[in-house]
């Protein structure tokens, strides 16, 4: 296959290709996708200086502009969508089915907010002082650093990007380096779309780019997804200087398993959240909560679903679970899996690597039984194919559960009491919450977000996303 030496985008040109870097194709690490540069500071700084001197002409154009122009990003990423798919899952080792939805679904992210570029979001309202008019408009905080995880490497930075322009931004990119070929697509997509030069930019780099663009003073704006580790240091530098703030910072989310749920259907359920995509999903369903009553048959047939699961290279159509995205995702995993066992945890099904064909990061799905609440593998993201189950002897003591720790994105509920269910949907402290449903798997259209340590600032994507995008200036008019 091929590989390509990739550049930065910056000012509506491809500049400073270099091989500093390389990416890796995680099924087959004989495989090297692309090499890439390893930005600086000044590829920052040029990126920013860019996106500032075309921002306000961008702001300023009519709306319908913008929007035509999101709509042929869309259209190109629709006709793209096979290939690009495909490179997703050569790259990031998604199946060759995730990688075209996920692109699939990039593109009508870009569909979606070029009809938001048109639906202004302003309020004109009575004033509560006679012969005076008020109104709320809202506009473009400037220029927005964007900041993206290689999970799913073109959904993210659409779901970024693509508000942020139809409001009138101007973005820089920094994607993550695991997958610098996905987004450099991206940058493809919107050049030939016509987006105007400079109103976005991509710097490809280590996380050094990543904290020159929070530290950047003429940066309006940062939008993170990531791990909490990196989410807390961009929060605290991003604050500093007063930019506004959104981090999206991962999940420990609950699948609470009641007795009375078919049995099939929950593990079904717990399988597609836990172990599909690799596991490598900020909504994972990584902690099962399994009342006493089902716990033994949950457990055995889980570990029985995860032992037929086919593990495999993410473009072999046969696969069902493909590799871990890099080295260190696969490191981590194997780590947490002694973690959990050193602690209590029994290991009930996988744990050990699996051989395929090709040198690839594989790893068999993974569950660890009999864990406690305050087990380290019930509060930290793995980000593998790696479940845990508790079990608990009702539903109360689930939902407390479901309630500990540290993160609060998505949560879940499997059961054929709808009393439950509703009381569920009302208690759990997450963000979002799926009844009978797996943990994982969201629509483009509506908020997307977290509580407590999982995210920071407005929801993003759907009608949510003009929150932090725009800021309200309001208007009082007398005669
Ligand atoms: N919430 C989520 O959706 C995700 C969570 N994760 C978690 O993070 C772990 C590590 O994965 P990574 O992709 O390496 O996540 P990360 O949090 O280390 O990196 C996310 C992005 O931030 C950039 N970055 C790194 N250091 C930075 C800094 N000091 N300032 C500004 N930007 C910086 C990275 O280059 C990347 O583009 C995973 O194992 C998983 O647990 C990873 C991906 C997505
Ligand atoms: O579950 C999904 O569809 C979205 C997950 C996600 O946004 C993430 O893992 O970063």
């Amino acid at each position: 296959m091929t590989n390509r030496t990739l550049s930065h985008y910056i000012g509506g040109e491809f500049t400073g290709a270099s091989d500093a870097l390389e990416s890796v194709n995680p099924s087959d690490t004989s495989d090297i996708v692309a090499r890439f540069p390893d930005g600086t500071a000044a590829d920052v700084d040029a990126a920013v200086a860019a996106a500032r001197a075309a921002q306000s002409g961008w702001a300023d154009a009519s709306p319908e502009v913008r929007s035509d122009l999101l709509e042929k990003v869309a259209t190109i990423l629709f006709t793209r969508a096979e290939e690009l798919g495909e490179l997703l899952a050569r790259e990031e080792g998604k199946l060759r089915g995730e990688g075209m939805g996920e692109t699939l679904r990039a593109a009508r992210i870009f569909r979606y907010f070029s009809g938001e570029a048109l639906r202004r979001h302003g309020l004109t309202l009575e004033s509560t002082r006679p012969g005076l008019d008020v109104a709320t408009y809202r506009e473009a905080l400037g220029v927005v650093g964007l900041i993206t995880p290689w999970n799913f490497p073109i959904a993210i930075p659409a779901w970024k990007a693509a508000p942020a322009m139809a409001f009138g931004n101007s973005v820089v990119l920094k994607c993550a380096n695991v997958t610098p070929t996905v987004a450099y697509a991206l940058a493809e997509a919107i050049h030939e779309a016509g987006i105007p030069a400079g109103v976005f930019n991509l710097v490809l780099g280590r996380g050094d780019v990543g904290r020159a663009l929070v530290d950047h003073a003429d940066v309006d704006a940062i939008s993170f997804t990531g791990s909490q580790q990196v989410g807390g240091q961009v929060g605290l530098n991003a604050m500093k200087r007063g930019a506004r703030v959104q981090m999206e910072m991962g999940g420990k989310n609950p699948l609470v398993v009641l007795n009375d749920a078919d049995l099939d259907k929950a593990v079904a359920i717990a399988a597609d959240g836990g172990f599909f995509q690799t596991g490598q999903r900020c909504t994972a369903s990584s902690r099962v909560i399994v009342e006493d009553g089902i716990h033994d048959a949950f457990v055995a047939a889980l570990c029985e679903k995860a032992k037929s699961l086919k593990v495999g290279a993410a473009l072999d159509p046969s696969s069902q679970v493909g590799p871990a995205a890099s080295a260190d995702q696969f490191e981590q995993n194997f780590r947490y899996v002694g973690i959990a066992c050193d602690e209590g945890g029994r290991l009930a099904g996988g744990g050990d690597k699996v051989a395929c064909a090709t040198d690839g990061y594989f790893m068999q799905p993974t569950v660890i039984a009999d864990t406690a609440p305050d087990m380290r593998i019930n509060n930290e993201e793995v980000f593998g194919p790696v479940v845990s189950t508790v079990r608990v002897k009702d539903y109360e003591e689930a939902l407390a559960l479901a309630n500990r720790g540290n993160f609060g994105l998505s949560s879940g509920i499997v059961t054929n009491s709808l009393s439950k269910a509703r009381h569920f949907r009302k208690h759990v402290k997450a963000g979002m919450v799926m009844v009978n449903l797996p943990t994982a798997g969201v629509d483009y259209h509506v908020p997307f977000g977290g509580t407590r340590g999982s995210s920071y600032g407005p929801r993003e994507q759907g009608f949510a996303a003009v929150e932090f995008y725009t800021q309200v200036k309001t208007v009082y008019t007398g005669d």
